[in-house]
């Protein structure tokens, strides 16, 4: 794997674990929806920029807008947030677009051929998608993609380098059940600590603290709250997951916890959401829930970790 490779090239080095997983995550996405790499290793980069737009659309999405608490501003965008988002997603499309015009005169897809592979963008041409809905798509994908799996893989680092033992026993894990090179799909469903710790870390983390907005289709009463039609609902999953009340010294992180329970990433316990849950969950969580955990399991099987000059990290009480 490129990334391994790569890190192998800086043994000895400080190494930016956010950017390393940014363009690693990125480089898997970009395979599996249109089978090109836009990610330069060597050069710690993304082609054209990539990693800087998809962060600075992350960011004016997730600005509070004054808009929605004063509607009757909207119009105005005094934020500059409607201005931004529409230069950004150009300088997107001016990325995807010779590769969809390549790929329309290619004719990559043969109707007659059966068995030629076919990727998500193959799948959007061959459906008859413009190339302003492909864009729009590939973008959202990216975007939704790329900075939470990166995160989740971050924020799982940053606790193991906190908690050494854990470290320790997760690579120990990786050393009985990895018999070579290279960690495969199919040796995830051994790694049971390995994904406790995963869990833990985005119980404590979770990539979209807030979810995404959803919106009441009707008026409600939750608990003791009415909640008026068509009012934003912002769901707190960073409060659900540090709630004292469903979870035994909230601030601790402690993978075990996820070793004697059956949660899942489903939703199916309104405690642990780190997908949300429910209609509007994470369509992407199949395939998170598969590249984060190889890719932690990447960067714990192949490497041992430590931070620069011998610096220690305080243990236990949640600081972050
Ligand atoms: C660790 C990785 C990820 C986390 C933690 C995560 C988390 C979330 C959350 C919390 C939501 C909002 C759910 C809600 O409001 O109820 C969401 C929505 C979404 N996610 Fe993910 N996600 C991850 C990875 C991915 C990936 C890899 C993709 C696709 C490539 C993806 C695609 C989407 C899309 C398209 C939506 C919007 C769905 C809608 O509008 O209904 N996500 N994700």
């Amino acid at each position: 794997m490129d990334m391994v490779r790569f890190i192998r090239t800086k043994v000895g080095e400080v190494i930016n674990v956010k950017e390393i997983t940014f363009a690693a995550v990125f480089s898997m996405l970009t395979n599996i929806l249109m089978s090109r790499d836009l990610v330069n290793f060597e050069l710690e980069s993304v082609e054209g920029g990539m990693s800087e737009v998809i962060r600075n659309i992350f960011e004016v999405g997730a600005a509070p807008n004054i808009s929605d608490l004063f509607p009757v501003l909207a119009p105005f965008d005094l934020q500059n947030l409607r201005k931004k988002s529409k230069e950004l997603y150009l300088r997107c499309s001016a990325m995807f677009e010779p590769i969809i015009k390549e790929r329309r005169e290619r004719k990559m897809i043969d109707e007659d051929d059966a068995s030629s592979q076919q990727d998500f963008l193959d799948t959007l041409i061959r459906n008859g998608s413009t190339d302003e809905h492909i864009n729009i798509l590939l973008l959202e994908l990216l975007v939704a993609g790329t900075d939470t799996s990166s995160s989740a893989i971050e924020w799982s680092m940053a606790e193991l380098m906190k908690s050494p033992e854990y470290m320790k026993k997760a690579q120990e894990e990786l050393k009985n059940e990895i018999n070579q090179d290279v960690i495969q799909e199919s040796d995830l469903p051994r790694l049971k600590f390995l994904h406790a710790c995963l869990k833990e870390s985005m119980r404590l983390h979770p990539p979209g603290p807030l979810l995404l907005p959803h919106r009441a289709i009707d008026s409600c009463q939750v608990m003791n709250y009415s909640i008026p039609k068509n009012s934003q609902v912002l769901v707190n999953a960073y409060a659900i997951g540090r709630d004292p009340k469903s979870w035994k010294d909230p601030l601790a992180y402690n993978p075990e916890r996820f070793l004697i329970s059956d949660m899942n990433f489903r939703g199916s316990n309104t405690e642990f959401i780190p997908f949300g849950a429910g209609r509007r969950a994470c369509p992407g969580q199949p395939m998170a829930t598969k590249h984060v955990p190889l890719l932690l399991a990447s960067l714990l099987h192949f490497f041992d970790w430590s931070l620069p000059c011998g610096k220690r990290c305080k243990r236990h009480r949640h600081d972050w």
